[in-house]
């Protein structure tokens, strides 16, 4: 098609001819107003990172400037922000890149922002649990939720920073004493949990890996992350054997890395992979895009605990609905209730930790 053709073809698509101008204004402010992407708006969105110069940071602060969706590129850390945003900048793609140093730029980073995702924090070292990071990535956590509750309040938000089953309450809890809480916007990133389940599901099955779907539900530590292998797609059929070697795998799949690395931190490259496969799916859901199902962790009433990762639908509003986790067999049974056990003590910590 002759490119005048298909930009006519787009611009009618975003402008629909039976919307006269006033309506499609009063439109767009209504539903900026909810904190919803109205048709007709910006055709890129605005995306900052804020520890953008980190391990994780950096892969995904390229990937996300590989991003056509991507119109703004926001690189926000605490050391090296100029370096990285200097480097990344000269890639030849059309994402504007700018890059803020140090927490008096922290609410430039911030302002206008469509989606902020947040890798900031100390990684694991071998020996370590998630939760022994709880002292320094909270409060890092919290400093960057309070600035986002001022100066983006709308925003989606990714949180990769662990531990992930308190941090989210912990960015919760922020907006709710700022009032600006909104669980549709609100997500803890465990799909790096869901790619190791897809990886490894596909190398037992001899299956190719971007053809395997394995939800995976619960948290982000341990025997909170849950893989329904009952529900994998396409269907596949388990021996005990190999259902036990699976899911001990997926929940061990960070302590993996962090021996092999050991010492010089955790998932890094696989990470900011899952974390721009998460991004992308929010900032299509914001587009308008139907049909977009991802895990993630989120505020939730699948289960009697306030926050759970199960299957999201993504859309102009963040999410649009969260579903329930399906049919369980025996084994899934009981690794939901371990999930549930350890992870309503992780929630509650990072809740307390906001209100003492
Ligand atoms: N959700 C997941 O699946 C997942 C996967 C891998 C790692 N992680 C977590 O992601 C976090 C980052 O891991 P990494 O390997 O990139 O660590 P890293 O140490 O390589 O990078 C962290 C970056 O955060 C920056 N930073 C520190 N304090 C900051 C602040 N107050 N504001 C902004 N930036 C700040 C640091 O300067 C650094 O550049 C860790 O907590 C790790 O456990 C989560
Ligand atoms: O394991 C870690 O500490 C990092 C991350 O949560 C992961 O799953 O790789």
């Amino acid at each position: 098609m002759d490119p005048n053709q298909r930009i006519a073809r787009i611009s009618a698509h975003l402008n629909p001819p039976n919307l006269d101008d006033q309506v499609q204004i009063s439109l767009n402010s209504l539903l900026n107003r909810v904190g919803c992407r109205a048709k007709g708006g910006s055709p890129g969105f605005k995306v900052a990172i804020l520890g953008a110069a980190g391990g994780i940071g950096q892969p995904l602060a390229m990937l996300m400037k590989m991003n056509p969706l991507v119109s703004v590129l926001h690189l926000y850390d605490v050391a090296n922000a100029p370096g990285v945003t200097a480097d990344i900048s000269h890639m030849d793609t059309s994402a504007i890149v700018r890059g803020f140093l140090g927490q008096s730029q922290l609410e430039e980073a911030l302002t206008g922002m469509d989606l902020v995702v947040i890798p900031a924090g100390v990684p694991r070292k071998p020996g370590m649990t998630r939760d022994d990071l709880f002292n320094i990535n909270a409060g890092i956590v919290r400093t960057l939720s309070e600035a986002i509750a001022k100066c983006c309040p709308k925003a989606v938000v990714n949180i990769i920073s662990n531990p992930v089953n308190s941090t989210v309450p912990i960015a919760a809890e922020v907006f709710k004493k700022a009032g600006t809480f909104d669980p549709k916007k609100l997500m803890g990133v465990t799909m790096l949990d869901v790619v190791r389940a897809n990886t490894f599901v596909a190398e037992v099955m001899s299956l190719d890996p971007r053809e395997v779907d394995v939800p995976v539900v619960g948290g982000h530590a341990g025997v909170t992350i849950l893989p329904l292998l009952s529900q994998v797609k396409p269907p596949c059929s388990f021996t005990q054997k190999e259902i036990e070697y699976l899911t001990g795998r997926i929940q061990n799949g960070g302590t993996e890395v962090v021996e092999a690395k050991a010492g010089a931190g955790s998932a890094t490259l696989s990470m900011a992979y899952a974390a721009v496969k998460f991004a992308d799916a929010c900032l299509r859901g914001l587009r308008g895009d139907a049909n977009i199902v991802e895990c993630a962790f989120v505020a939730s009433h699948v289960t009697e605990l306030p926050f759970f990762a199960s299957k999201v639908r993504l859309g102009r509003c963040g999410i649009d609905e969260v579903y329930g986790l399906g049919p369980l067999n025996e084994y899934e049974r009981m690794g939901l209730e371990m999930a549930k056990k350890e992870l309503s003590g992780s929630i509650e910590k990072g809740i307390t930790f906001v209100k003492k």
